[in-house]
């Protein structure tokens, strides 16, 4: 399998602050790789400096084997992106909004076929402004999925989404994985990684705590259900066993 994304000394500070320290990833073809950390961890740093929106200090770079900073224009091509908050004019409906995306990209998806994978598909004429935040969150993974990417980086995946929403989104992502999507995703949901990941790595304060797979990780720690796995390395305080 072709490795899709290859990290390697990707470091990043703010003034005396390490952010992302010394950071290699690998993630190969069709894989699900699963960023994870406490709040502040250095996950969305790392994304934005894969992607090139934010400057690393150190580290190289390649995602299917272009340089993000360098071949922009060309990788977008074949990455797409959920944003947390996209910058769209106050009275633009899900239609409009899809279609200006699709005007970006020069091989794209029906997006109708995705807002009806997405259940949104009633929707389709409402504003976007009127949309619930749980189904803005899912009109965000069509917008990331539109261009026909290879690989898809998905931040906070599921945060906002009802259970049934969430596990919706779990089964479309589990059949684009099957037709080859590549797929980096942060999640603070660990039944989300658990179903999801084929790979994981967990950052504590900008430093790989762990690196391989979630039976890796519950195999090299004291607990079997793997939200405490998941706790162990990445929280300073041990977990309270009366809890
Ligand atoms: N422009 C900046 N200047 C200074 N510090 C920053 C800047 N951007 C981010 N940070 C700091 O970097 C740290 C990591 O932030 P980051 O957003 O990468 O964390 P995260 O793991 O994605 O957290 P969350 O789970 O809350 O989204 C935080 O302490 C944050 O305050």
């Amino acid at each position: 399998m072709e490795t899709t994304i290859r990290v390697e000394k990707l470091k990043k500070s703010y003034g005396n602050t390490t952010i992302v320290n010394n950071i290699d990833i690998s993630v190969k073809s069709g894989e699900v790789f699963g960023l994870l950390g406490a709040n502040g961890a250095g996950k969305s740093t790392t994304i934005e400096c894969i992607l090139g929106t934010r400057k690393p200090d150190n580290g190289t770079i390649s995602i299917l084997g272009m340089n993000p900073q360098t071949d922009r224009k060309k990788l977008f091509e074949y990455v797409g992106v959920q944003f947390q908050e996209a910058n769209y004019q106050d009275k633009i409906c899900v239609s409009e909004l899809c279609e200006e995306t699709q005007c970006l990209y020069k091989e794209v998806t029906d997006y109708n076929e995705l807002l009806k994978l997405f259940g949104l598909i009633e929707k389709v004429n409402s504003p976007v402004s009127e949309l619930s935040g749980g189904q803005k969150q899912k009109l965000f993974i069509v917008l990331a999925l539109i261009p026909n990417p290879k690989v898809v980086f998905l931040d906070e995946l599921t945060t906002g989404l009802d259970t049934r929403a969430r596990h919706d989104v779990w089964k479309c992502l589990s059949d684009l994985k099957q037709k080859g999507l590549t797929i980096f995703l942060t999640s603070h949901f660990m039944d989300e990684v658990e179903a999801l990941c084929d790979k994981i790595m967990i950052l504590k304060k900008g430093n790989i705590v762990f690196n391989g797979t979630v039976e890796e990780a519950i195999k090299n720690s004291p607990y079997e259900n793997f939200e405490d796995v998941y706790l162990w390395y990445a929280e300073e305080e041990k977990i309270d066993e009366s809890i």
